[in-house]
């Protein structure tokens, strides 16, 4: 798996529209983006612009409406092993250990007992859990069970990674960890990562590009580059380079979260401007 120049992600013109009860829902439109292969891509935008939309759109969970969605050239018609997926929640066999969950996917496509050992042995090292690999899920913090996660996704060799908050349920610290299991672990495999999040600084620290999506229905506002030089180092969050590239895009997903909220919420009543208190303070008015 590593080193093949596979795993490029390109969408054209990707709509999405959800058939409800009350009407069309039109969650995600006219949206185009590309990963290269080897990349890291992260996308970042308000909530309900339809992040989550796409991803699963790229996993094969859900058909475009219209548009075209696909991977080296092949269009996608369902989930497949090629690409993995990782969600916020763990999804681990609570019946099965470590490395039982890390070898599933490979008894599952008849992968051989001794190859699936000796691959799930190699990622579980990879990403620091050698010592827990007959431990049940049960005994494993919220980091450890993530990471087993990313290694079972990995495990069959896919061509790209799609993660979809994968550390938002985890502590400051354990993030910040993940965050470099995870690019050491990418780095090495040279897998093609699209990652969603809401933290702006997790996108800066990780990603080669960010794309910026507008509120609902999304569409793509802005593609940034990110300079930055790998490997990353958490010194970097310092640097006025990481710090400009914050403050732009914090003004981006702000304009949209605004919108987002369909004009309920103003800049002027964010400056508590919007309502005209006659002079006297909100306690008397109260
Ligand atoms: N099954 C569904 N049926 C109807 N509408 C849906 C469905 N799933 C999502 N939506 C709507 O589509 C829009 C996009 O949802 P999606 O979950 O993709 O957004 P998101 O950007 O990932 O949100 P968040 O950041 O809050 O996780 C939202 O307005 C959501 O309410």
């Amino acid at each position: 798996m590593a080193g093949t120049a596979r795993g490029l992600i390109e969408v054209q013109d990707f709509c999405l529209r959800y058939e409800t009860m009350e009407g069309a829902v039109e969650a995600v439109s006219d949206t185009s983006l590309t990963v290269r292969p080897g990349e890291f891509v992260s996308i970042v935008g308000p909530s309900g612009c339809g992040k989550s939309t796409l991803l699963n759109a790229l996993a094969g969970f859900l058909t475009p409406s219209g548009g075209r969605v696909t991977v080296d050239g092949e269009p996608i018609f369902g989930p497949s092993a090629d690409r993995g997926m990782i969600f916020q929640q763990y999804s681990l066999f609570p019946w099965k250990t470590v490395r039982q969950n890390v070898e599933f996917g490979l008894k599952m496509s008849g992968v051989s007992r001794g190859e699936r050992e000796r691959r799930a042995r190699t990622l579980l090292g990879l990403a620091g859990l050698t010592p827990f690999e007959n431990h049940y899920p049960d005994r494993l913090s919220g980091g450890m069970k993530q990471r087993v996660g990313i290694v079972r996704a990995l495990a069959t060799g896919p061509r790209i990674l799609l993660l979809d908050e994968p550390f938002g349920a985890l502590d400051a610290q354990t993030r910040l960890i993940m965050q470099q299991i995870l690019t050491n672990m990418w780095q090495q495999l040279k897998i093609s990562v699209l990652f969603v999040t809401h933290d702006i600084d997790e996108a800066i620290f990780l990603s080669d590009r960010i794309y910026v999506m507008t509120a609902r229905p999304g569409s793509i506002k802005a593609e940034i580059v990110v300079p930055l030089p790998r490997p990353r180092e958490p010194a970097m969050t310092l640097s006025s380079e990481f710090l400009g590239l914050r403050r732009g895009l914090m003004s981006l997903i702000r304009e949209e979260s605004i919108r987002a909220m369909g004009g309920e919420v103003s800049l002027d009543a964010l400056k508590g401007l919007a309502i005209n208190l006659e002079g006297q303070d909100l306690a008397t008015v109260l």
